[in-house]
């Protein structure tokens, strides 16, 4: 409960809409026509090479001034104005019996103007599926330690259903002027030079972004302040089980590891949870945070539908219904949870739109490039699988994202994964 009345005195919308300054509406105006303009977007974020750097920087990198100036701050003008009743809790205690670890905070993905954000960030990874939303640390919140490790089950145009596994996570800050005892620091407990257990911060900073190969454990620190700490932040998915994930054995072992530390995260015992429940349908609104992570096998079961999208271009869409799978892995001594929720990724439509556009004034090429090479990504995944995806799906392959990082995991002191999606309640953030 602690964290719902935090969120009463976490100031939104009104605030970063401001932070444009005079002249905002032009530079509002400016900053639409560049996220909407997709060859200019998509040559940004091509030359940024994040997976080349992520890759050269021992699979964690930190990406500084990541976006032109005035497209950050028009990313946080679109952020700060979603309303409070928009945002959507995603948080969880500490509950062994549910399987559960802390986490809190907020996240949306559908609101005005966010879809050509969410869109963006699916250039990293042009043609993938892809899962993002906007997210908002209000005081107390947090991510306990966790892994990101998650499958979706992707529904294809051909019908055929696929499961996905998150391989790359991306987190854009919104964080101006941000100081380390504002808390909401993010902790990469996987850093080879860190000390054991300790992890190396990220100070969240402004227009940079974090981005990581999953599985990797990292933790979000307690917010301590009333400042919002808004970020976006997503997955990409690829074909295959290519990791394993939790079964349910080393909840003991997660115990013990909860014993040993990360105490701080205790602090939203008192905090309600729906108790057994799979997501609701406006759980798809919830993002995925601390490795959908949480979201489990039962929701495999009951089939909930769900909707990735593809990254890049954009005229292609997986308009799926997905029923879902999500869990994540642990190490040894790590604690899991399973839940439900949803995460569905609706088609942006304004480049579908301008795609037609574009077709209608007879530049039919390149749109058609777009949808034909989105399809072959995906489409040819699905017919010829890599060996290691072949194997994956056939359960039997633990894949680069698996107990292969079990050394590192080693090192983590007490890791705990997010629990389960509250669903439907709505925070309420006043000015
Ligand atoms: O916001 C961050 O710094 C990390 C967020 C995160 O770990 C998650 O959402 O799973
Ligand atoms: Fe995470």
């Amino acid at each position: 409960m602690e964290h719902i009345f935090y969120r009463l005195f976490c100031p939104g919308g009104f605030r970063a809409r401001l932070s444009m300054g005079r002249g905002s509406d032009k530079a509002f105006a400016a900053y639409e026509r560049w996220i909407n303009n997709y060859r200019v977007a998509s040559l940004w974020i091509a030359q940024k090479h994040v997976e080349r750097a992520v890759d050269a920087n021992g699979g964690l990198v930190r990406l500084e001034n990541f976006l032109p100036e005035f497209v950050a701050e028009g990313i946080l003008s679109t952020v700060g104005a979603v309303s409070d009743e928009q945002w959507n809790d995603t948080s969880a205690n500490t509950d062994y019996r549910q399987n559960n670890i802390s986490h809190s905070f907020s996240s949306v993905k559908h609101a005005k103007g966010l879809d050509a954000v969410v869109r963006l960030f699916s250039l990293v990874r042009p043609g993938s599926l892809n899962s993002f939303s906007a997210a908002k640390y209000c005081k107390t919140d947090h991510i306990a330690p966790h892994d990101d490790r998650a499958y979706a089950q992707v529904k294809l145009d051909s019908g055929r259903i696929i499961t996905a596994s998150r391989t790359l996570a991306v987190i854009f800050y919104l964080t101006r002027d941000w100081r380390e005892e504002y808390g909401g620091v993010l902790i990469d407990l996987e850093d080879p030079t860190a000390p054991p257990g300790v992890g190396r911060k990220y100070v969240p900073l402004w227009n940079s972004v974090v981005a990581f190969r999953v599985p990797r454990y990292h933790a979000v620190t307690p917010m301590t302040t009333n400042r919002p700490r808004y970020s976006i932040f997503g997955w990409f998915l690829e074909p295959g089980r290519l990791y394993e994930l939790y079964r349910g054995e080393d909840a003991e072992s997660g115990k013990e590891a909860d014993r040993q530390g990360a105490g701080q995260h205790k602090r939203h015992a008192g905090a309600k949870r729906k108790s057994g429940g799979l997501g609701t349908a406006d759980d798809a609104e919830t993002a995925p945070g601390p490795g959908a992570a949480g979201r489990g096998v039962e929701t495999a079961v009951t089939g909930e539908a769900d909707t990735l999208q593809l990254g890049s271009g954009a005229q292609h869409e997986m308009s799926q219904k997905l029923s879902r799978t999500n869990a994540t892995q642990h190490g040894p001594r790590v604690k899991r949870q399973r839940n439900a929720d949803m995460d569905r990724t609706e088609v942006e439509p304004s480049w579908r739109r301008s795609a037609k556009q574009r077709q209608s004034r007879g530049h039919r090429q390149n749109s058609a490039w777009q949808h034909q090479q989105q399809e072959e990504d995906i489409m040819g995944q699905e017919r010829r699988p890599s060996n290691a995806i072949q194997g994956a799906v056939g359960g039997t392959v633990k894949g680069r994202g698996g107990l292969g990082s079990e050394t590192a995991l080693g090192r983590v002191r007490a890791a705990r994964l997010p629990g389960r999606w509250q669903g439907r309640r709505k925070h309420m953030c006043v000015q």
